[in-house]
């Protein structure tokens, strides 16, 4: 069972919020003036993967006081009850074990006393030889060509995921072209099958329920493309495979069951890519490349199982933000990648984090009187210097930020990775010391400006500094790697939900708009005036059907 806390009642948070009085006082410039070891002391190490989080407005007591609540929150029984398949999906009454999709070990794990490892390895195995004849072209398409095309139609977690991963990962990719569509805006399917072959086409329809009717409405207009074009629904087979959970709504849509990879209500959408969802991952990469990124992930799990707190990378970044986030109030949580790559990195966690711990009511049904989950955005870098740093650096919200970059890239090309890292690095230094009005009076003055001129213009030149960031240097951005990373932002966000008390893998706040739009749907049909909601509704209702 998950443990049952009062976070705003436990010692830690009450000692904290005193702390804190301590720590607004002090500049990030002071705390490393004052302490010669401080990276050595806040900086942790796992494999390729460097997290520096000494920029930010911590000491050791802060640091000291954050593993406490971790403690008092019961973090560690947490983790012991996610990885033993307890169902701590309270609300939908299942377990979590997206870490059984990637448990290199194989040791049993065990749902309603059966071990769930020997379904996870026949699942990856039946990828790994579908893959291996789709990229080989063994497979062949109804008039006897190889596939060229994979279109994977899914949305949310059978989207964002796969997306993200084959972008991450694109220096591994192989010949075949990956397309994925997930918008119910038919601009997105028409668009993305305007250029391909039916003949030389695969479509994943991804779903774990197989009811989502963004992926259904496109999943049958692909089907319905297909037989236009002069497939017959007997060459279906060679062209439609399924990535799901439910075998009855695949078949009732003419997928032969034999071209069904399946998983397990165990697996949330938002934690899928390790599953029969990251086909179309397999299919970019290969196999072993994947199986690489699943290896990343395990070694992560059993960091983050095994770790004490103060040297557990998810539990850190967990603990820092909720530092930010509960007792400096910030917002919001910037993930800025200094990678090209990693362009799709901060959408998918936006999903990740936001659908996890977007939740006001604690694990006994209350409204919380604090914080949960912060907004996340972000852009890769250099580009976001370009567009909304202004904000990070002048503005008048605190914007904690991590940055991410790999220390090696994969195209070497003249200076550019140098002129990218010296941006990552100029970056969180210029956050964290800003420009004293000193600096910017002296530096005007060099430019031959004269007093009335360096009066006017100083205060706009000024940055207090101070802002706090994280940054991950990693080796470079390996299939194993990544699948650290991100298992590493998946335990940060179960941290923060169990410390907030809130339940982080359901996803109940996304159910009345489907709801609400599942009862206009049917209003839209003809011109007759609707009158059902309030006057916006209506309004709005009625002047597209006058408009259309
Ligand atoms: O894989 P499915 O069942 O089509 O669901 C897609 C997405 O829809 C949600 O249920 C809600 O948006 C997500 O959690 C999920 O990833």
């Amino acid at each position: 069972m998950l443990p049952n806390i009062d976070l705003t009642s436990t010692k830690a948070y009450k000692y904290l919020t005193d702390h804190y009085i301590d720590i607004v006082a002090k500049s990030l410039k002071e705390l490393f003036d004052t302490d010669p070891e401080r990276f050595e002391k806040f900086s942790l190490q796992f494999e390729d993967i460097l997290l520096d989080y000494s920029k930010n407005r911590v000491d050791d007591e802060t640091i000291a006081l954050l593993i406490q609540l971790a403690k008092e929150c019961g973090l560690n029984e947490a983790i012991e009850a996610m990885f033993s398949g307890e169902k701590i999906n309270v609300t939908e009454g299942r377990p979590v074990l997206h870490i059984a999709l990637r448990n290199r070990s194989n040791k049993p794990i065990l749902v309603d006393g059966k071990d769930v490892m020997p379904d996870v390895n026949r699942v990856l195995q039946q990828m790994k030889d579908f893959s291996e004849k789709i990229i080989s072209g063994t497979w062949k398409g109804y008039t006897g060509k190889a596939i060229t095309d994979v279109v994977n139609i899914g949305i949310g977690g059978s989207d964002l995921g796969p997306v993200m991963v084959t972008e991450a990962l694109k220096p591994y990719k192989n010949h075949l072209n990956l397309h994925f569509v997930s918008n119910v805006d038919a601009t997105h399917i028409v668009e993305t099958l305007k250029p391909l072959n039916p003949e030389t086409t695969l479509f994943l329809i991804a779903s774990k329920t197989f009811t989502t009717q963004e992926t259904m409405a496109n999943a049958h207009s692909a089907r319905d493309w297909f037989i236009k074009a002069g497939g017959k629904q007997e060459d279906v087979a060679k062209h439609f495979a399924a990535l799901s959970t439910n075998s009855k709504g695949v078949s009732e849509f003419g997928i032969d069951t034999a071209n069904m990879f399946e998983f397990w209500d165990w697996v949330g959408g938002r934690y899928s890519l390790w599953s029969a969802i990251g086909l179309s991952i397999v299919l970019s990469i290969g196999f072993e490349n994947f199986e690489g990124l699943l290896a990343g992930a395990h070694a992560m799990d059993e960091h983050f199982k095994t770790a004490p707190i103060e040297q557990n990378l998810p539990a850190i970044l967990a603990l820092i933000g909720i530092w930010h986030n509960n007792f400096f109030e910030a917002e919001t949580q910037a993930i800025l990648p200094y990678d090209q790559y990693m362009h799709r990195f901060a959408a998918y966690f936006q999903q990740g984090d936001m659908e996890s711990n977007g939740k006001h009511v604690d694990r006994n049904g209350n409204h919380v009187d604090y914080q949960t989950g912060p907004v996340i955005w972000g852009e890769p870098g250099t580009n976001g210097q370009h567009a909304f740093y202004q904000l990070i650096h002048q503005g008048t919200k605190l914007i904690p930020c991590d940055f991410i970059a790999p220390a090696q890239s994969h195209n070497p090309l003249g200076e550019h990775h140098q002129m990218l890292l010296s941006n990552f690095f100029a970056q969180t230094e210029a956050l964290m010391n800003g420009k004293t009005e000193e600096v910017v009076v002296d530096e005007l003055k060099k430019a031959g400006k004269n007093e009335e001129e360096i009066t006017k213009i100083a205060p706009f030149k000024v940055f207090e500094g101070n802002r706090p960031t994280n940054s991950i240097l990693v080796k470079k951005i390996t299939p194993r790697t990544l699948g650290s990373l991100i298992a590493m932002y998946e335990h940060k966000i179960f941290t923060q939900g169990i410390i907030w008390d809130i339940y982080s893998f359901d996803q109940w706040g996304v159910e009345l708009g489907k709801q609400l739009a599942g009862k206009i749907l049917p209003e839209l049909k003809d011109n007759a005036e609707v009158t059902s909601h309030d006057s916006s509704t209506n309004g709005l209702i009625n002047h597209y059907k006058s408009w259309r």
